[in-house]
């Protein structure tokens, strides 16, 4: 029988993708609109606070393409902090211009993997610190879900332990290549949401995105058993940028 890896898991994480009903925006009074980027503005600086005391983390960033015009990436402690926050922005005034095209619900996870025998990777702060990480501020975000495929001779949960840990392996040194390049935050979500994990990439360079989701498709891990939602990819947008963002 196969063994289930252990893993670790840290912050709850919520994917907020919105669409902005612009025709609906531009109909709004003003005085309206301004109280609407103020309060978002003002529901930024308090995830910002949050951040420091590093009781979570958020990032906020605008999407290209159709599906959505902007993402909010929520971290916290808890389930239930995260369901607050959602139902706040969900009362805000800037909400009721926007309507939800994704949304995504799973929690930071660290596999055993790459852990040695008799080691405990909690007792590493380094380990501790990427359960409960400070989402950077960099300038472009990557997003998609994904899954392990489970199909014929390509069933990822019918491999013996060695072989996945070997083929991560393989993941982990092409992933390496990008170190300061990209940032990435795999939360899982099994029982969570419809797909196994979600990816968040972080680049300078948006570049660099492509670079990487195209280096890994062959990697035997993705190659072979990785299956992709869709994906999304955005410009940060920072507390300052609202008004500009939002003006019409
Ligand atoms: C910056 C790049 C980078 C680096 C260094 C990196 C390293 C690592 C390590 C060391 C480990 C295993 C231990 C752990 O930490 O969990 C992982 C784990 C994982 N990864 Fe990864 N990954 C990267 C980047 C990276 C990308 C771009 C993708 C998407 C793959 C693609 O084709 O689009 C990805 C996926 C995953 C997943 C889904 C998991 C969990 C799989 C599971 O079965 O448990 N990942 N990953």
């Amino acid at each position: 029988m196969p063994e289930a890896v252990e893993t670790m898991d840290g912050w709850y994480c919520l994917h907020d993708l919105r669409k902005i009903d612009w025709s609906a925006w531009r109909k709004a009074s003003q005085e309206e609109r301004d109280e609407a980027i103020k309060e978002l503005q003002d529901l930024l600086t308090k995830w910002e606070e949050v951040e420091e005391n590093r009781e979570g983390s958020y990032s906020f960033y605008s999407l290209m393409g159709h599906r959505a015009d902007f993402i909010i990436m929520l971290l916290r402690p808890t389930m239930k902090e995260l369901g607050e926050i959602e139902l706040a922005f969900n009362k805000s005034k800037l909400a009721a211009f926007t309507t939800s095209t994704y949304s995504y619900v799973s929690v930071v996870e660290l596999s055993k993997y790459m852990t040695k025998e008799g080691e405990d990777p909690m007792e590493n702060p380094g380990v501790r610190a990427r359960l409960k990480p400070r989402l950077p501020k960099w300038e472009h975000i990557c997003f998609y879900p994904m899954d392990k495929r489970r199909e014929g001779n390509d069933n990822w949960y019918m491999l013996p332990m060695d072989e996945r840990r070997e083929l991560m392996y393989e993941h982990s040194k092409t992933g390496r290549k990008y170190a300061g390049k990209i940032k990435q935050i795999i939360t899982g979500s099994m029982g969570f949401d419809d797909w196994e994990w979600s990816v968040t990439l972080f680049a300078h360079d948006v570049l660099e995105i492509k670079k990487i989701v195209y280096e890994m498709r062959f990697d035997v891990v993705s190659a072979r058993y990785g299956e992709f939602g869709p994906f999304y990819v955005g410009n940060l947008l920072t507390t300052e940028d609202v008004p500009a963002f939002l003006e019409i």
